[in-house]
């Protein structure tokens, strides 16, 4: 048989969670922070349109939280959002583990790559979405884009007390040190058993699938990939998203 007469593969598809569901706490009270606003728009719909960008992504499941599941589904409604883009909410979870298996719980049968995008991860370039999923697409069952770092890092003993002097225990070589961002992308079944089998409560996805024995890759990341967790990154995030719309003229 010629490979003119085999059937043609199935398309690969890809679907982004975007887990949503946190409170915030290091930024300080307020509103949940996807649901806070950056440029007068809540960080949620940034990231959004962030992974609705990539033209490979055709549906994104929100994870919202729990109490604020109409507040996210009329955010949604109201802001513009690409039509070829289809979109899923569901009610997130205790941590952020719980809010992205509820997130793959909801994914209809089709899509066999996963991203896993932090809300709270505005600002994410398309180029970096699109870098992760062709890596996945290449053959990697997990990827993450990930940056080195700027500081030295030491290990300590951590203070019984904080405030306390610690003592270092050792200086990783840096040069082998990598800050993990996301979206991170997977083939969907090394996502799922990794959620399937791993017990303890990991904030990082790729982290679960390295407790598998399944090789991570990392991909470059960006800059402005970096995650709004205290209230400085917050008046980062402003100032980036202004000099944006400076060099975009609006
Ligand atoms: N129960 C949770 C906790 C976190 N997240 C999401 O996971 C992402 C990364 O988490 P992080 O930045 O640590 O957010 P929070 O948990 O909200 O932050 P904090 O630890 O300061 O409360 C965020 O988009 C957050 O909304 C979630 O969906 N469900
Ligand atoms: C997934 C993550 O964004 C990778 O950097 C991170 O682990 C999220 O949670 P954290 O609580 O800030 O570690």
């Amino acid at each position: 048989m010629s490979d003119d007469s085999l059937p043609a593969p199935a398309p690969t598809r890809t679907a982004a969670v975007i887990p949503a569901a946190g409170r915030g706490v290091r930024l300080g009270p307020g509103a949940p922070k996807a649901l806070r606003t950056l440029g007068g728009t809540p960080m949620l719909i940034h990231a959004v349109r962030a992974l609705a960008a990539s033209r490979a992504v055709s549906l994104v499941v929100v994870v919202a939280p729990p109490d604020g599941t109409a507040e996210v589904k009329s955010l949604l409604d109201a802001h513009a959002l690409p039509e070829r883009t289809d979109f899923l909410l569901v009610p997130g979870g205790e941590s952020r583990q719980e809010s992205v298996r509820l997130g793959l719980d909801a994914l209809p049968p089709g899509y066999d790559i996963v991203l896993v995008h932090d809300a709270a991860r505005p600002l994410v370039p398309v180029d970096t979405v699109d870098a992760v999923i062709e890596a996945v697409r290449e053959g990697a069952p997990a990827v993450v884009p990930a940056l080195p770092l700027a500081d030295t890092v030491k290990e300590v003993e951590p203070a019984a007390t904080q405030g306390e002097p610690e003592p270092v225990l050792a200086t990783p070589e840096r040069a082998r040190l990598r800050a993990v961002q996301t979206p991170q992308g997977f083939d969907r079944a090394t996502l799922i058993r990794a959620h399937e089998t791993v017990t303890d409560d990991v904030t990082d996805d790729a982290g679960m699938v390295e407790q598998l024995g399944v090789t991570v890759v990392v991909v470059p990341g960006h800059e402005e990939a970096f995650k709004v967790t205290r209230p400085l990154d917050l008046v980062l995030a402003e100032a980036v998203l202004a000099r944006r719309r400076l060099n975009d003229g609006f």
